[in-house]
């Protein structure tokens, strides 16, 4: 038996090396993804049969699926050939960020100008912390749910197991595996960051540098309601492409910390918003949140998390996060008063 000296996975690709087929495999992973995975294989182990192969690389599948549930680690991802080499997209226009088809004109107006001002402009705040304004085309929601219903299809037909958006929606898809990643960079880059900026100071100068794309569908037949949670992502776009349905506010219960993140709410921190096809909201990952249930109809919803990895690095240096924690800020609050009172006392004494 072949001794392999080291276990792990290449870090780049050996683009020379032609994978094994692996599509008569009944696994809970796409074929695709053992052909992928093969060209990081450690050079020993090229020459060993296709089953060591696949139980090796299984074992590696196994052990990351479900933290890529969670985090969806993108870089792994991205190494992967994209199975928009299978699908046959119905609209390759989606993949080039066309403003003037995707946009509405007064996002556009707010975006051009860029300032403070111009944002505020077109948003309202239904709770605080939580932008919404009108920002996409009814054309091409229609588009994007007829493509996503494309992709159903397809994996359905091909009895494909994809990723679906996160632990919490079953339904759905990563539109960044077929095909659309490099629209939504630029949609976040050009058009997301410069608002970030504006309502969420913190990540400020931090550049907004990677995110997770993808469509929740809600309906009799797929998810209903979403639970309580917090996203993986700094910032948060969510926009309602459709179709007609009833029922699936958003309810908001304050942002929280790492730490503070099982605190309880404050009256003032609850918050609703009614999902309207073409509307988006903007709010911190960290904003706590759910969907209640959608009651009749069908609901689909693009959601990006946007994550700042500069930021992720500098907050496991920090432990005060008042300036967006509610929590943190109303302990801070406290210490203050009992630091004044205290400081009152002695003053009386002496
Ligand atoms: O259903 C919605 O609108 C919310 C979805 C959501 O919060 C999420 O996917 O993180
Ligand atoms: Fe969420």
């Amino acid at each position: 038996m072949l001794q392999v000296t080291s276990s792990r996975l290449r870090l780049s690709p050996n683009s020379e090396h032609k994978p094994e087929a692996y599509d008569d495999l009944k696994l809970e992973f796409s074929p695709l993804l053992f052909s992928s995975l093969e060209r990081y294989l450690p050079p020993a182990m090229l020459n060993l049969s296709r089953d060591a192969k696949i139980q090796f690389m299984r074992d590696i599948l196994v052990r990351y699926f479900p933290e890529a549930e969670r985090t969806r680690v993108s870089c792994f991802r991205s190494r992967f050939t994209s199975l928009t080499y299978m699908l046959q997209p119905l609209y390759k226009e989606l993949q080039t960020l066309d403003e003037t088809k995707f946009f509405v004109p007064s996002f556009l107006q707010a975006v051009n100008a860029g300032t403070e001002e111009s944002f505020r402009n077109i948003i309202i705040e239904p709770t605080p912390g939580v932008y919404s304004f009108e920002m996409l085309q009814p054309n091409f929601c229609e588009m994007l749910i007829s493509e996503v219903e494309n992709i159903e299809t397809w994996v359905h037909d091909k009895k494909f197991k994809i990723m679906r958006p996160n632990t919490m929606n079953k339904y759905g898809a990563v539109l960044d595996d077929f095909g659309l990643e490099p629209m939504l960079n630029k949609l976040m880059d050009i058009y997301l960051r410069p608002m970030a900026k504006v309502f969420f100071p913190e990540i400020n100068k931090l550049a907004l540098d990677s995110h997770h794309g993808f469509i929740v569908e809600y309906g009799a037949d797929k998810d209903v309601e979403l639970g309580f949670h917090v996203d993986d992502s700094e910032v948060t776009l969510n926009v309602c492409l459709g179709k007609e349905f009833f029922g699936g506010e958003l309810y908001f219960r304050g942002v929280r910390c790492d730490k503070h993140v099982n605190t309880g709410t404050h009256q003032e921190e609850v918050g609703y918003y009614s999902h309207i096809p073409g509307r988006a909201v903007l709010h911190r990952g960290r904003h706590r949140h759910g969907a209640r249930a959608t009651t009749s109809g069908e609901r689909l919803n693009l959601i990006m998390w946007c994550r700042s990895s500069a930021y992720r690095e500098l907050k496991r240096y920090q432990t005060d996060f008042s300036s967006w924690c509610g929590e943190c800020l109303r302990r801070k609050k406290e210490r203050q008063h009992r630091a004044v009172a205290a400081t009152k006392m002695v003053y009386t004494i002496s």
